[in-house]
């Protein structure tokens, strides 16, 4: 069984604005969920349509199996919604509390599991301080401990990391993880390619409301079109015989005695190199030029664009 489960989920909004069409996607259990869209791709229909704030105009949707129609789907899900405006007199705690009860969790489970959150958040020692006093990315620690409080089996995370710290986010990454561990399903919204090729099992790549791409980080790295397995070695100066025979192959110069040449299997590196040390050509680094995320995000919505799109240049 799929923990989130949509068939061809449509929305067409009041205006004639089709935000999803067609939209099928199953996410299982115990792994970290990113989706990615340009703005406007439909997103936020999908996160609001599974949580019942907007109704969809067709299809059907599952949480844990049961229609997203009942009530009780709604039951075990933690929502942290983009640039949430919590009552900024209460507490860190307070905030925790407030969404702990409204989950119908009371007495020493709710102080337990707001203590817990809290510390897990690394926000322990700042429970008493309202949300007034605290950093933007500190409110946005809180506004994912409150997701968490009760251990909801699904937590969707809008812009989880907005305004967060490098060493925060770290931090956010590892409750991810420890979250996830236990099979809950982590569903992030996020701008931030990066973040989302960091934490992510599986990403969807959507776009004016289908999926164009679903699959972990490296399938879809995989299907970039054109995408090119390089090279790059930092050797010392190439005798010109040799840089000659390589250059005939399509090596490239780049600065600094670096050169990047294109294989078909990485078991050519082997052979590379072999040539290289025969020609006592002293080698300091080979670094394989892999695509990434935000390659095949550029190259998916350029394509449904009908836009051309340059490849990023290996430096
Ligand atoms: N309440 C609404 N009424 C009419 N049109 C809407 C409404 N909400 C969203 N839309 C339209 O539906 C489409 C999808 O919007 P949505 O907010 O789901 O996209 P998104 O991918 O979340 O975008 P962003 O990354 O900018 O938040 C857009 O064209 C948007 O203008």
């Amino acid at each position: 069984m799929y923990l989130i489960e949509t068939k061809a989920l449509t929305k067409t909004y009041k205006g004639g604005v089709q935000a999803l069409r067609g939209m099928d996607l199953q996410v299982p259990g115990g792994c970290c969920f990113g989706l990615l869209g340009p703005n406007g791709a439909g997103k936020s229909t999908l996160v609001k349509i599974l949580l019942s704030i907007v109704r969809p105009t067709s299809g059907s949707a599952t949480l844990r199996g049961i229609d997203i129609g009942k009530a009780e789907a709604r039951r075990g899900v933690g929502y942290l919604p983009e640039g949430h405006k919590f009552p900024p007199y209460l507490t860190a705690e307070g905030v925790c509390r407030y969404f702990g009860a409204l989950a119908g969790i009371t007495g020493k489970e709710l102080d337990r599991q707001v203590h817990e959150k809290l510390e897990l958040v690394g926000l322990g020692d700042w429970k008493d301080t309202k949300l007034k006093g605290l950093s933007k990315g500190m409110a946005q620690r809180v506004g994912v401990a409150q997701a968490l409080v009760g251990d909801p089996g699904i937590i969707f995370l809008d812009e989880p990391t907005d305004g967060v710290d490098p060493v925060a986010r770290q931090g956010l990454r590892f409750v991810i993880r420890k979250v996830t561990e236990k099979g809950a399903v982590v569903f992030i919204n996020s701008h931030l390619l990066s973040e989302i090729e960091l934490l992510c099992d599986q990403v969807a790549i959507v776009d004016k409301g289908e999926i164009l791409r679903q699959g972990t980080v490296s399938e879809i790295v995989a299907g970039v079109q054109g995408s090119k397995n390089l090279v790059k070695f930092h050797t010392d100066e190439l005798p010109e015989e040799l840089w000659s025979t390589l250059e005939e192959r399509g090596a490239e110069r780049k600065p600094d005695s670096r050169f990047v040449i294109e294989i078909q299997e990485d078991a050519e590196i082997s052979g590379l190199i072999d040539e290289l040390r025969a020609a006592a050509v002293m080698i300091y680094a080979v670094e394989p030029q892999r695509m990434n995320l935000e390659d095949a995000f550029i190259d998916l919505i350029g394509a449904d664009r009908g836009l051309q799109v340059e490849k990023r240049e290996v430096a």
